[in-house]
């Protein structure tokens, strides 16, 4: 609730004509069965005067009501819109200033759920609330007083009837708080699976997993059916046991009025306005079971979003500009272990590169040579030791220069949907077309992006689907290369071309990125024989580094890796 506050407080204006219409609506409500009583009374007397009289001010009382009500349903709606808006957007940047370790620990599909879906319940309980939580005790109580002073013989009835109603909402409340928990787990397993199946739905279809696919969709979508149904069975339970609560109480008065009709005929009149009063306070103590439910669920909702929000991103940055640094990198004695794992991945590396110089990295599958490219863009800290970029521990450099310093293009880039243009641009905002040109030179994308029809404002789909592997690669380099950084890391990003691509791309980055520092990761050696280092890594630790000659002459294990891609080549050919 805690985190609901501020926004309240932002919407205050709304926040108060939403309760003060309540308040209209809840006096209208218990006003009329008083009013009709009247006039019943005066139909009775014959009393034509008050039964006219009376009766205008039921009708005006009637409309005061919908008034209210109209009133409230606006203003409750613009204040659960605009907390929900906001809360949205805050989640959302607050997502966005966690470091990479973090977002992996709540993992994509979670973090949406908790965007969506736990914004949603709060949405819908801001909006509840704000029509009933005033609501319901004011009718509640004003209902109460109004029974007893309208039939006070009744209050034993009355007492019943509350005793028995708040027992059995008590029970179900409970219950049902511990279902709707797991109905968000359930919503979150089954949107993992479906996210995981359709991002990776080439393979499913290769493989021709479809059928157990679906049994594992089912079998997600099965367990928040049954889950769900379960609160609609305590729902289907609940109406009618209250009702018939209700009507026994409405019946014994009925009965015990009956016997006295002919004495009093005036008590048909209070008898009319007294099942008013038990309807209303029926209504109130349902109502206000539905709000608690719903507020339970909306709760774990609030928890959930609270947990995200309250993260602290687990990497701080030092305040400063996007002036770039220097681009020659040290690593000193660094040890890395990942969140969660017991052995370290990187083990006591060490290595100079200086700026303007190129570096390959090789080294078996898993060896590390991910997680090392990943610590100089900082990515992840170091456990132990220390990573310098121009000179500097990457710890005591402000993002924004770190950023304009380091690029770090993956086998598998992101592009975001939208334009080529669009795509560079969030590198590079003023690139005017003769840059982009340039780049993609660099990159050898200038020929296929000048083939499309729109160019450099050709679409880009959702996960770029619309361009082939190699394609993508390539438009991944441009806007690595864009920006004409410090520091450009290549981490398998050429893997999808073809030999001749790879060495022109390799030309051009000698030729027109004479003072970038590159970092390449191939599994070819020949994709990085001409590097002025090669860093060897084995499980973890550098077994070795140096030009490929001397390597060939030192190293085994570098040995070995190009016999073995020699031999591979040669058989090929
Ligand atoms: N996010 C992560 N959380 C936990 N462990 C990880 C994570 N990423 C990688 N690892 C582990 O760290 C080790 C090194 O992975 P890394 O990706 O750095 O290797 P690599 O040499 O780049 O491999 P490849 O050549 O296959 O890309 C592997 O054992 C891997 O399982």
């Amino acid at each position: 609730m805690k985190v609901l506050m501020p926004y309240f407080h932002r919407y205050r204006r709304d926040v108060w004509w939403a309760m003060l219409s309540v308040i209209v609506l809840v006096f209208a409500t218990l006003w009329q069965p008083r009013l009709l009583q009247t006039v019943m009374e005066a139909i009775i007397k014959n009393d034509q005067q008050t039964v006219f009289q009376q009766g205008l001010f039921l009708l005006g009382l009637a409309v005061l009501g919908i008034i209210g009500g109209v009133v409230n349903t606006i203003y409750s709606a613009r204040v659960a819109l605009g907390v929900a808006t906001d809360l949205r957007a805050d989640l959302y940047a607050h997502v966005q200033s966690l470091a990479y370790a973090d977002v992996e620990k709540f993992s994509a599909s979670n973090l949406v759920v908790r965007m969506t879906n736990d914004i949603n319940q709060v949405q819908q309980i801001v909006m509840a609330g704000f029509q009933q939580i005033t609501r319901i005790p004011l009718l509640f109580i004003g209902a109460l007083i109004l029974a007893l002073v309208t039939m006070p013989q009744q209050w034993w009835g009355i007492l019943l009837m509350m005793i028995v109603i708040v027992l059995v909402a008590g029970l179900a409340v409970q219950r049902m708080t511990k279902y709707f928990a797991q109905t968000q787990q359930d919503i979150e397993n089954v949107n993992t699976v479906a996210r995981e199946n359709l991002m990776g739905i080439r393979v499913v279809k290769s493989f021709v997993q479809e059928t157990s696919e679906i049994h594992k969709f089912s079998q997600a979508s099965d367990e928040l059916t049954n889950v769900t149904a379960k609160i609609g069975y305590w729902f289907a339970i609940l109406m009618p046991a209250f009702f018939l609560t209700a009507n026994l109480a409405v019946g014994t008065a009925v009965y015990i009025v009956g016997q006295n009709i002919t004495t009093h005929p005036t008590y048909l009149a209070a008898i009319t306005s007294f099942i008013s009063y038990l309807m209303q306070i029926l209504f109130a103590v349902i109502n206000g079971g539905f709000l608690m439910t719903f507020a339970s669920r909306a709760f774990i909702s609030l928890g959930r979003i609270g947990e995200v929000l309250e993260t602290a991103p687990s990497m701080t940055y030092v305040a400063g500009d996007d002036q770039p640094v220097a681009g020659d990198v040290q690593f000193e004695h660094v040890t890395f272990t990942y969140p969660g794992d017991d052995q370290p991945t990187l083990k006591d590396v060490s290595f100079t590169l200086k700026a303007g110089t190129m570096l390959g990295i090789v080294g078996a599958t898993g060896s590390g040579k991910t997680t090392l490219a990943q610590l100089i863009a900082r990515l992840y800290d170091p456990g132990s030791g220390v990573v310098k970029v121009g000179g500097v521990d990457v710890r005591q450099l402000p993002e924004k220069a770190l950023r304009a310093t380091v690029a770090y293009v993956l086998q598998r880039s992101t592009l975001f949907s939208g334009t080529i243009a669009g795509n560079l641009r969030q590198v590079q905002p003023d690139a005017q077309t003769s840059h982009m040109q340039w780049a993609a030179n660099i990159a050898q994308a200038s020929e296929f992006i000048e083939r499309l029809p729109q160019t450099y404002d050709a679409p880009v789909e959702e996960r770029s689907q619309n361009f082939s592997g190699g394609q993508q690669q390539r438009l991944a380099i441009t806007r690595g290369v864009i920006a004409n950084p410090k520091i450009l890391i290549l981490d398998d990003a050429t893997s999808a071309l073809d030999a001749r691509s790879e060495k022109l791309v390799q030309e051009a980055l000698n030729r027109d990125l004479k003072t970038t520092t590159t970092v390449v990761i191939a599994e070819k050696i020949s994709s990085i024989i001409n590097a002025d280092q090669i860093l060897v890594l084995e499980d973890g630790q550098v077994s070795g580094i140096g030009t490929h000659q001397a390597l060939l002459k030192t190293n085994a294990i570098y040995q070995t890796i190009y016999q073995t891609q020699k031999a591979r080549e040669e058989g090929l050919s």
